[in-house]
């Protein structure tokens, strides 16, 4: 039995127990948020209250992950029916059992980015859209904005109404949601079916959300409309670190929370147990520099006086290497783990030079927020077959396999196909089989028969799939059978170990199915089920390849809610962070910018070194640039940048000996 009193202050202890009715915790970082949620579900769980009762929403896949595991080390119980998951992957979990109300199949495609660029294109052609107009970035924000509420059609934007319109029938009629629609559509049926609503009242009577700050007003709506009746909902986050607003997150919902329900119990956290003086003082002086926020108090009882460490560079090479040399230093010299080491970067294309860097210089690391695995062209066209398996109606994945491998299904043929399916409105696979029986047919019988073999294909695995043993052994025999390895050494005729890497990567695609199937937590593995976790989790971060025993390369926005014994925060930079281009669209968002430079130093739990670069290979251009001026708003006392020392003196010599020899002796 967890003694909750010896392992939480009180006022976290009050949190912890206060399981009825609202509570409100908006705390500052390290302050024990996400611990409170963890013990809570731990208490509730001692409290019998039925693990599919309770419902606890984070942000990342990551973040869900470890609430998962730390709260299975607590109770040491085997968590069967509790939901601890991101907003996106809660409302695939509805969608999936309730989509038929709205008119889909159960076994939809969930779209991603790709995907989503593809169907615009088809869109904006079927529409006529000019092609000056055709920015995809822009006519993403716009689909995204009018769908979630954030935007209204406008003078300005209205030329792409159409494209919109085209856009949803499409999903519609391909049994297609995109990752919007994974929160606008349980929302929907929540407003709009009362029974469905009742039912999942009924089943989740406690909900618990982690780093509500970043909860858009729609997420929110959907999760009032779940808690309303009941009203055991405790949300905790940080006003301070609220940095997804340019995708409609907004702190405005902690207001919202404040009066819908009224009633609420408010807890406030003030000491952070993460993070030594200086680093916890630097970051609560920069932060106060924000005009726009609720005044938090916040002190740590960890005394320190190891200095923040600024270093000074040439370049972005030099960089590099002093992060690579100096984490080899400290994982020999501190004993430092790998895993608990993390580098920072404020934009993506600045984890390039990092990444070359460690790999030359052998440190292990792991990437998150950067392309995932399962967006490589090979490991995306299998993916659209097992989509295309599932789901015929799914034309974006049809469209990409039917040619691929090569099978001489020409442009030709697929625009024929395309014709039909649009006069008659019927899906893509349902135009080539109506094209296999039509006697007038311009298609040859020849591209008759090859598109025969693909039907069977389709419909065969389709079969198997559901019914035989082994879901990654059948992909395997799909794989083999379309000849996926020989048409990768005909498309890398000059390379043939490019080819071989492509191959071995959806072998390891088939392998990291395999290890799902064969989990015994895994209760119902099914190929749909894997496909969902896919798609929502190429979204932030990776958690396949998630190991230990890694340094942690990141962007700021993937490391939210993580923290690490070091914190390497590259490209300390004017217009880096703060982000010139973040800083130009709208001088607020300096705010912004602090608060994503407040997330990155408060993830330093003992020691945080910033890099600042003399001059920068930006967009191919060499920069001359000037650090940061967040800088300034640290107190300077707080700050070292002498360079750290790189030798050992010769009581850490004897010292590692020592440690070595009692390893070797064990
Ligand atoms: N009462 C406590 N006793 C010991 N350790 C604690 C206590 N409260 C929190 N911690 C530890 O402090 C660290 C920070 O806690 P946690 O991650 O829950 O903070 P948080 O408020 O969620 O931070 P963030 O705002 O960055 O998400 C964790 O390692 C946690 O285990
Ligand atoms: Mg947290």
């Amino acid at each position: 039995m967890i003694d909750y009193k010896k392992e939480l202050n009180p006022e976290q202890y009050q949190a912890v127990t206060t399981i009825q009715g609202p509570v409100l915790i908006i705390a500052g970082a390290g302050s024990g948020k996400t611990r409170v949620i963890t013990y809570r579900i731990s208490y509730m769980l001692d409290s019998h209250i039925p693990q599919k009762n309770i419902l606890a929403l984070t942000f990342t896949n990551k973040a869900a992950k470890e609430m998962w595991e730390r709260v299975r080390q607590l109770t040491g119980k085997k968590l069967t029916n509790l939901t601890v998951s991101t907003f996106h992957s809660f409302g695939a979990q509805i969608l999936r059992e309730k989509i038929h109300h709205l008119g889909y199949r159960p076994n939809f495609s969930i779209y991603d980015t790709q995907d989503q660029t593809e169907l615009i294109k088809q869109c904006a052609k079927e529409t006529n859209l000019h092609p000056e107009l055709l920015n995809i970035g822009l006519i993403k924000n716009i689909i995204s904005g009018i769908k979630t509420d954030r935007i209204q059609w406008t003078e300005e934007n209205e030329v792409y109404q159409q494209v919109f319109l085209e856009y949803q029938a499409h999903l519609k009629a391909y049994h297609a949601v995109d990752f919007d629609d994974l929160i606008v559509l349980p929302n929907k049926l929540f407003s709009e079916q009362p029974n469905i609503l009742e039912e999942y009242r009924n089943r989740y009577k406690y909900i618990m959300i982690d780093e509500f700050q970043d909860t858009s007003i729609l997420q929110y709506n959907f999760i009032k409309q779940l808690a309303e009746k009941n009203r055991n909902i405790c949300v905790v986050g940080d006003d301070d670190q609220s940095i997804y607003s340019w995708r409609g997150a907004n702190y405005q919902n902690i207001m919202l929370f404040e009066k819908d329900f009224p009633e609420r119990v408010e807890i406030k956290l003030e000491q952070n147990y993460r993070s030594v003086q200086t680093i916890l003082e630097a970051a609560n002086h920069l932060i106060s520099h924000n005009t726009n926020r609720k005044d938090k108090k916040l002190w740590t009882g960890k005394e320190d006086n190891n200095k923040i460490q600024l270093i000074f560079v040439d370049d972005e090479k030099k960089e590099a290497e002093f992060i690579a040399e100096h984490i080899r230093t400290i994982v020999l010299k501190e004993r430092a783990a790998y895993h608990q080491i993390g580098v920072l970067v404020r934009t993506n294309n600045l984890m390039a030079t990092l990444e070359n860097t460690l790999l030359q210089n052998n440190v292990p690391y792991k990437l998150s927020g950067g392309k995932s695995f399962f967006e490589r062209k090979e490991v995306k066209d299998i993916i659209a077959y097992l989509r295309a398996i599932l789901n015929p109606d799914d034309d974006i994945s049809i469209l990409r396999i039917i040619n691929t491998p090569k099978r001489g299904i020409g442009r030709q043929t697929i625009q024929h196909i395309g014709d039909i399916a649009t006069e008659q409105g019927i899906s893509i696979y349902s135009a080539i089989s109506s094209i296999r029986y039509a006697e007038d047919s311009p298609v040859s019988n020849t591209i008759k028969k090859t598109l025969d073999e693909f039907m069977a294909i389709i419909e065969d695995y389709n079969y198997r799939l559901n019914n035989t043993g082994s879901i990654a052994e059948t992909i395997r025999e799909l794989i083999d059978d379309i000849n996926y390895f020989e048409y990768l050494l005909g498309e890398y005729r000059d390379n043939d170990n490019i080819a071989r890497y492509k191959y071995q990567n959806i072998m390891l695609f088939t392998d990291l199915i395999e290890r799902w199937e064969k989990d015994p937590d895994n209760l119902n593995p099914n190929l749909w089920s894997y496909l969902t976790k896919i798609s929502l989790s190429s979204r932030e971060d990776n958690t396949e390849e998630s190991e230990k025993g890694k340094v942690n390369l990141m962007t700021i926005h993937a490391a939210k809610g993580l923290e690490f014994d070091h914190v390497f925060l590259a490209g300390v930079e004017d217009g880096i962070i703060p982000h010139q281009r973040a800083i130009e669209d709208d001088p607020s968002n300096i705010e912004e910018e602090r608060r994503l430079f407040y997330v990155a130093i408060t993830r330093a739990k003992q020691k945080l070194y910033l890099t600042t670069c003399k001059k920068r290979k930006i967009m191919r251009e060499e920069k001359e640039q000037t650090p940061s001026p967040f800088l300034e708003e640290m107190p300077q006392h707080l700050i070292t940048s002498e360079e750290p020392s790189q030798e050992m003196t010769e009581e850490e010599v004897d010292k590692l000996f020592a440690d070595l020899k009692k390893r070797f002796s064990e």
